[in-house]
């Protein structure tokens, strides 16, 4: 049996979910489907999801709410009409978006997650009433009855071990199921979301806990790419990937899957398959455990995200002090800030963190901490700076990877902040001012694909 997940862009409108019917019903592996809230239906549209966050702020803040209802309500009233659904459908639906605003405000982070939710909730359901009127017999299954329980750590949970057991169940249930993607509940039964772009995660967690023989995520796009099609003309298509080579390529900036949603398809050793809806014949990108490596291709993608800050630690005979490294963190996790990249020389070290995590006030304790309890000669922060990663399985094995890749930067006139190869080696990262970023990923591309 097949888990097939459709994101928010194969699900904006009715013609988006005409072309998802066609697809669950030629195989009949496809049997649990999981679903986003409805996408944009052109470049200025809205998300459903979006949409649901400016009704939550708005309730939160004690505002007027009627027209954000509206506006999503009328999101899901076009499509059960051209769909000729049902009107008990939308009524459900819009008493469900209707009753979000009795919630108690005692916890803000709990309400917006719940209203976030509705928009995958809601969306299941209209999606199991939409095959079922149209020959494929399917039952809308909630993440609660699924058994997918999720840490309490609302707009960023994690799937707890449990839930795996529980989610085999869901073979006993006849039909076609639609479950919704991006939210399960804590052991205390409150819904907790997953990061955003979440339902590539819930797909994941579904193939794994029903042991999956593939799990196919549609999305709006033939294939991944080498580098984001909106930065490079036509960019080459991946065939396969490793999931280690996506997860370093989804987390810096691969918007097409989320990064978390490798884990669990991975330790149940599921493969995944990218594919479009608008083009499902296409055969999309695999994502496997291992792939044979061509010795004329080393680098499989290039990608970029920015928000990050470096702190720059430099101290003489850093090198010779036990236990500094340790110091360093530590100082960091009482604060509650977590790292992403942290290279060093022999006197130095750069903590490479996201900027988000960081108010001024914030920087201001950590700096004095810092100089104070570590005696450093020099401490100095960056901000503003754009992470690019270049990945490939097959970068060890070649030299002048990271020559090519310094030289393309340096000919592009871009001043290279930071460089950090990861342990695994395969990927370097670059760090360079956000400006360029856009600038660094063409220059790269080029390098590394068409020279
Ligand atoms: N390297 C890449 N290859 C393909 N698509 C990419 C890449 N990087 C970013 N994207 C973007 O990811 C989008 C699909 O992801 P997303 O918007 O989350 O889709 P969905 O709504 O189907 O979940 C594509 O339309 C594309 O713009
Ligand atoms: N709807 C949620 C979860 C999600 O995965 O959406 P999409 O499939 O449109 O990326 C979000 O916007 O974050």
């Amino acid at each position: 049996m097949k888990v097939i997940k459709f994101g928010g862009s194969s699900l904006a409108s009715a013609t988006q979910l005409k072309k998802v019917l066609d697809i669950v019903k030629s195989d009949d592996k496809r049997k649990f489907v999981v679903v986003s809230a409805p996408g944009k239906r052109s470049t200025d549209d809205e998300k459903v999801t979006d949409m649901l966050i400016q009704y939550a702020e708005a309730y939160l803040a004690n505002k007027e709410v009627n027209k954000y209802q509206e506006k999503i309500i009328n999101r899901y009233a076009d499509m059960v009409q051209e769909l000729h659904l049902d009107s008990s459908v939308l009524t459900k639906i819009s008493d469900s978006i209707k009753k979000l605003c009795h919630l108690d405000k005692t916890h803000p982070h709990r309400v917006l997650d719940t209203f976030k939710a509705s928009g995958e909730d809601n969306n299941a359901k209209l999606v199991a009433a939409y095959f079922s009127s149209n020959g494929l017999p399917a039952t809308y299954v909630n993440p609660k009855q699924a058994g997918l329980l999720v840490s309490d750590e609302p707009g960023c949970a994690n799937v707890l071990d449990e839930a795996y057991e529980q989610l085999s169940n869901l073979h006993h249930i006849e039909g076609t199921l639609v479950i919704p993607g991006f939210f399960g509940y804590t052991k205390k039964g409150d819904i907790c979301t997953f990061s955003r772009g979440g339902s590539d995660i819930t797909g994941s967690i579904i193939a794994a806990g029903v042991h999956a023989e593939l799990y196919e995520n549609f999305t709006d796009v033939d294939a991944i790419y080498a580098a984001h099609p909106g930065i490079i003309d036509e960019p080459k298509k991946i065939d396969v990937l490793t999931f280690r080579e996506m997860r370093e390529l989804s987390y810096a900036g691969f918007g097409v899957f989320h990064d978390e949603a490798l884990i669990p398809a991975f330790k149940a050793n599921i493969p995944v398959v990218i594919k479009n809806t608008n083009n499902p014949s296409a055969p999309g990108t695999n994502i496997v455990a291992s792939r044979a490596t061509n010795p004329h291709e080393s680098v499989i993608g290039i990608a970029g995200d920015a928000g990050f800050s470096s702190i720059y630690i430099s101290k003489y005979l850093m090198n010779r002090e036990v236990g500094f490294g340790r110091h360093v963190l530590a100082i960091f996790e009482s604060l509650n800030l977590n790292y992403e990249h942290m290279p060093s020389g022999i006197d130095d070290i750069s903590i490479v963190l996201r900027e988000s995590q960081i108010t001024s006030e914030l920087e201001q304790i950590l700096l004095e901490r810092l100089k104070k309890e570590l005696c450093l000669d020099e401490v100095k922060v960056r901000h503003g700076l754009s992470m690019i990663v270049v990945v490939g399985e097959g970068m060890k094995s070649r030299v002048g990877i990271a020559a090519k890749g310094t030289c393309a930067l340096a000919k592009a006139g871009i001043n290279l902040e930071m460089i950090n190869q990861g342990s695994s080696e395969v990927s370097i990262i670059f760090g360079i001012k956000k400006e360029d970023e856009i600038d660094a990923i063409k220059a790269l591309y080029h390098a590394y694909f068409n020279e």
